[in-house]
């Protein structure tokens, strides 16, 4: 009964009594005047709300008769009655947790052995994508009383779990409804609300791809995916640490090379070679040896500018840098040794000023040049971007973690990426797929790195597909984010970061929100295959 109508409850008997405590011993005209009044009101009240109730009872009951469907198991048949899930609107900050609100009513409501009906959460796609739970029974049972005890468990879920309604689902045609192998394990998808899967199925689904990813996370059994040559516009995979990023660059990695792409993998935290078991490893063992002098193409301002970037140099110290590194190109040597004897020897210091820059600029190339990175960079036997090129081909893992100085993880990766997009410009890589992938891109893309920005523009032509991964979007040059055409965001908990992908995807509040609640490897898909971002679980690598 509404609650309007209990008000008026204390002012009939106020009425009643009033002129009960003015008439009492005389049964006169007014005394009966406002007893007949008040029970006039007393009947008009307890009417209304049989009525309200009943109507409600009948509406459910229909709403309900039209939702029971058939299921034909291998040798048994059962009726079912579906509900969706649908978290209620929460309009004050507090944090619902709706998955173990319905947990515990769930369970609550399955410990009861004595019922008909069996309870089981599915999710559904038809008429819309979403959780549902299903009542159901074998089908000998009195439908009646499947409905009454149907009723009566949706308000007993309801009431346990406050924060979720359960609103009856009807299928135009028939059911298409991924039912749990076994009926009655709970398939528990994690996510409630209507909201999350506001995305109609025909926006989302797309026969039009040949690298799978995984499946929709409302359905295991609907698969989807990317187009391999959507690569080309560049993908963006995002996540807090642990989320799942370098699983999903890992599948990409390995189908894409089966289609016939080379896979180079930059691996800052050497995460991949035990995904990627057929993939030749270049690590402390086997490193690729660097040579920037012969690069024709390569101009001593871009290395300088690259070395400049991994050094935080100042600018008089980079031009510095440059002087001595056309001197070395001349002498076509390359070694950080000679480097610091031309910089002494051939570039003046006679102003204090000078000294100083010089004295600066060797200070940190010694400090990090001394032992590895001697040996990483030198035109001793080290590839020229030409080589390197023609060298990486298949599947390729450059495992950087060996590198114990970050300067000098962050310079030597640098220049493989910058040789490998000067090779595929040079070469304009005819016959040719590559695919990129920088993990930790923030330490490649941050705002300052010029080199690397243009390159990424100018290789859109040339078959040369970059996977950016990172853990801090935030911290990627934004235009480097927006020129991702793919993007795969797995959970993101820091805000700052989910602005920044809320931005680049021009996604509404609900989808932001959404970005925290992922579970490890579920991820918001946005692809040029697909209508609409959509909400998928990638496949789990080996
Ligand atoms: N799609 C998936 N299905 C099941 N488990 C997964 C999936 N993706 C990742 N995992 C598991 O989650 C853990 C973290 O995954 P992963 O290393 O890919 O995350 P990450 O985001 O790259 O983390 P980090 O930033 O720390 O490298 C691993 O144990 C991995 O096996």
């Amino acid at each position: 009964m509404e609650t309007r109508y209990f008000s008026l409850i204390p002012l009939l008997v106020g009425i009643y009594l009033l002129g009960s405590t003015f008439h009492i011993f005389s049964l006169n005209q007014e005394y009966i005047f406002y007893s007949v009044l008040a029970i006039i009101l007393l009947i008009v009240i307890l009417s209304k709300f049989y009525v309200s109730n009943k109507i409600k009872k009948i509406i459910l009951h229909m709403n309900i008769k039209n939702s029971i469907y058939e299921l034909q198991l291998t040798d048994e048949s059962y009726y079912f009655i579906g509900f969706r899930i649908v978290g209620k609107e929460n309009n004050n900050d507090i944090k619902i947790d709706y998955n173990s609100e319905l947990q515990i009513a769930i369970d609550t409501v399955r410990r009861n052995k004595d019922r008909n009906l069996k309870v089981a959460i599915v999710t559904l796609l038809d008429p819309a994508p979403g959780s549902a739970i299903l009542f159901y029974a074998k089908k000998d049972k009195d439908i009646e009383h499947l409905i009454n005890e149907a009723i009566l468990l949706k308000s007993m879920i309801e009431s346990i779990a406050p924060h979720v309604t359960l609103e009856p689902i009807s299928f135009k045609v028939n059911p298409v409804l991924p039912l749990p192998k076994v009926l009655g394990s709970v398939i528990y998808t994690g996510y409630i609300g209507q909201k999350k899967f506001d995305v109609k199925t025909d926006h989302i689904i797309s026969g039009d791809y040949d690298i799978e990813l995984g499946n929709i996370l409302e359905s295991s059994e609907i698969p989807i995916g990317i187009r391999s040559n959507d690569v080309f516009r560049h993908v963006g995979i995002f996540g807090s640490t642990g989320s799942g990023k370098s699983n999903t660059a890992a599948l990409l990695s390995m189908e894409l090379k089966k289609k016939g792409f080379d896979v180079i993998i930059l691996d800052w935290h050497g995460e991949y070679k035990n995904l990627l078991r057929d993939f030749n490893v270049y690590d402390s063992q086997n490193f690729l040896v660097l040579n920037p002098i012969d690069t024709d193409d390569l101009t001593t301002m871009d290395i300088a500018e690259l070395m400049g970037d991994a050094l935080e140099l100042t600018e008089p110290q980079k031009f510095l840098l440059y002087l001595g590194l056309e001197v070395l190109n001349q002498m076509h040597e390359f070694s950080f040794k000679t480097l610091l004897q031309v910089i002494s020897a051939n570039i003046s210091d006679n102003t204090f000023m000078q000294r100083d820059v010089k004295f600066a600029l060797t200070r940190k190339i010694i400090m990090l040049f001394s032992g590895l990175g001697e040996k990483l960079i030198s035109s001793d036997n080290g590839y020229t971007y030409m080589d390197l090129g023609e060298k990486l081909r298949g599947g390729n893992i450059i495992d950087l973690s060996f590198i114990r100085s970050i300067k000098l993880r962050k310079l030597y990766a640098l220049m493989i990426l910058r040789f490998l997009l000067e090779y595929a410009i040079e070469t304009r890589n005819k016959d040719r797929k590559m695919f990129i992938v920088i993990e930790e891109a923030q330490n490649y893309f941050n705002q300052m790195n010029t080199v690397i920005s243009r390159a990424l523009q100018e290789i859109r032509k040339f078959n040369v597909g970059l996977c950016i991964v990172s853990q801090s979007p935030s911290n990627v040059d934004q235009e480097v984010i927006k020129n991702t055409s793919i993007k795969i965001i797995h959970s993101i908990k820091s805000n700052i970061d989910k602005k920044v992908i809320a931005d680049s995807l021009s996604l509404d509040k609900e989808g932001i929100q959404l970005m925290d609640k992922l579970d490890i490897g579920e991820a918001l898909l946005v692809a040029p295959n697909l209508r609409k971002e959509v909400l998928i679980k990638v496949k789990k690598v080996v």
